[in-house]
């Protein structure tokens, strides 16, 4: 009997194949694929919202207009902080984010043009 055997009071389980794991690595396991479906819906988003940015930028092309809306990029950082409260997050990471997001969009719409 190894020590691990004679300290745990945890129940044992197996995997299908008959092994025999650790419940918190499965917990684990589980949780990780939960961010790993996370991560990938954060990908799709911040796809949809470059595509949508790079529609932006047409019409701008087509008016004449600038690439950069400063008042606009503020309304977005505003819009960030706000829904970083709403859903207690760190204010300052997701404005950081959301920087990072615009610089990304400025970035294309300077490359297409
Ligand atoms: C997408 C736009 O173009 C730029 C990018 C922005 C963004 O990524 O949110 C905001 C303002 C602009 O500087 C826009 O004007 O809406």
């Amino acid at each position: 009997m190894t020590e691990r055997d004679e300290t745990t009071t945890t129940e044992r389980f197996t995997t299908d194949g008959g092994e025999e794991f650790d419940p918190a690595e499965a917990s684990l396991d589980e949780l990780r694929h939960e961010i790993e479906d996370i991560d990938r819906e954060i990908v799709e988003l911040i796809a949809r919202r470059t595509y949508v940015a790079d529609t932006v930028a047409q019409v701008k092309a087509d008016r004449n207009l600038p690439t950069t809306d400063e008042s606009q990029e503020e309304r977005v950082m505003e819009r960030a902080a706000t829904n970083a409260k709403r859903f207690e997050v760190d204010a300052n990471l997701v404005k950081a984010i959301f920087r990072l997001l615009i610089e990304l969009n400025k970035a294309e719409q300077r490359e297409s043009r």
